[in-house]
């Protein structure tokens, strides 16, 4: 590297998760260790563009900061980054963008632009790598939709949640006989509902993946008041939908001229009013919402996080630009970034955990 110090830049981008602070914080040590100087810029990458806001990250100042939840730096998904808005549909940034971005770049001198987001930030980053930045990608989300990665900071702290949540929500049901329909985040992978959802004893279980029938969800509560349960407890993915309907959005943002990825949510309401009515038990939806995302990480997510750190450095160090920090074959390595976010990763209909679900009598609504 020489002697002369080296500038490395960060920023977090798309939705917050759990686990942001740990790779901010491992990024910092990693790279103070080495000499290196770090530029933390604010709100994702819109930080870069004028007027242009960055915070210089020294060493003692993030000492801690790893059992954060949210982001240090700050962190959007509106503005002028937009990449993705709608399943598999990909914008170009505009090129006066990007020439801002390599104007910022170029001036404060940045060797090395680490930038951690999920598939739309990653998508975003591989264009300004495409545009000749030295861009290092590190995959955050709470969804578990980047293919590429095995496991990624953020899954299992919302996946803690919902469990917690479903066992609270199960002792209101079953004191009030009610169905009760959980909408979960994961927008069009629904990891979340699956892993949250067996972990908190789910009854019924509704994915992007696999789209349901009334019908099929109504016969499975009206079976279980025969068999005498109490409650039946319906977990829903709020990019779930019916065999014969649409996704539910919520377009306001788009409306205002907000750019960035479709709002998903709703489906929850859908689904506990056509079960009351097809079933004369009472329902009630809750949306768990931002609750999800917020709050500490789990150990396993700071741990992922300083790991997927330190590796982000390393790739800089090795001027691996271009490349994702990657967990596979039980350890971490790294992909390109262009591999990474070629494919959501979406729950496979016959994976073991569904499979071992409907051997347990969970139905998945089809
Ligand atoms: N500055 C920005 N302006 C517009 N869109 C942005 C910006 N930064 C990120 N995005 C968009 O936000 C969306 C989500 O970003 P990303 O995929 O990184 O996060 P995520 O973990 O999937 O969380 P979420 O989708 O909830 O924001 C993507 O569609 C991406 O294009
Ligand atoms: O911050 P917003 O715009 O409400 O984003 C919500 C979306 O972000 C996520 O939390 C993470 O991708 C999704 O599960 C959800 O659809
Ligand atoms: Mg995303």
């Amino acid at each position: 590297m020489g002697t002369e110090a080296f500038r490395v830049g960060i920023l977090t981008s798309g939705g917050d998760c759990p686990g942001l602070n740990a790779v901010i914080r491992a990024v910092v040590a990693a790279s103070c260790q080495r000499g290196w100087e770090v530029y933390g810029f604010i709100d994702g990458f819109e930080g870069l563009l004028s007027p242009v806001r960055y915070r210089i990250l020294e060493e003692p100042a993030t000492a801690g900061i790893a059992s954060l939840g949210g982001t240090i730096l700050g962190t959007t998904n509106r503005g002028r980054f937009a990449t993705r808005v709608g399943l598999g549909e990909i914008q170009r940034i505009p090129k006066t963008v990007l020439d801002e971005v390599w104007e910022t770049v170029e001036g404060l001198q940045i060797g090395g632009l680490i930038c951690i987001g999920g598939d739309g930030s990653l998508t975003a980053a591989q264009q300004l790598f495409e545009a000749g930045l030295p861009i290092v990608g590190v995959p955050k989300t709470i969804d578990n939709d980047i293919s590429a990665t095995s496991i990624s900071f953020g899954f299992y702290s919302a996946v803690e949640f919902v469990t917690q949540a479903l066992d609270r929500l199960r002792s209101t049901a079953i004191s009030h006989r009610r169905v009760m329909v959980v909408e979960v985040m994961g927008r069009y992978s629904g990891w979340i509902a699956l892993f949250g959802g067996l972990a908190g004893g789910a009854d019924v279980i509704l994915l992007p993946e696999i789209p349901f029938h009334y019908e099929k969800i109504a016969h499975e509560v009206r079976k279980r008041v025969a068999e005498g349960a109490l409650q039946t407890m319906i977990v829903v993915a709020e990019g779930a939908r019916p065999a014969h309907g649409q996704l539910v959005t919520q377009d306001e943002d788009t409306e205002k001229g907000l750019i960035g990825e479709i709002r998903l949510g709703g489906i929850g309401r859908h689904v506990a009013s056509m079960i009351e009515r097809m079933t004369s038990r009472e329902s009630r939806e809750v949306v768990l919402g931002h609750l999800q995302r917020g709050g500490p990480p789990t150990a396993l997510d700071r741990n992922l996080g300083m790991l997927f750190g330190v590796a982000a450095v390393r790739l800089v160090e090795e001027k691996r630009f271009g490349e994702m920090v990657a967990f596979g074959n039980e350890r971490v390595g790294s992909v390109s970034i262009q591999e990474a976010v070629r494919q959501t990763k979406t729950v496979p209909p016959d994976c073991e955990e569904i499979v071992a679900a409907r051997a347990v009598g969970i139905a998945f609504g089809n």
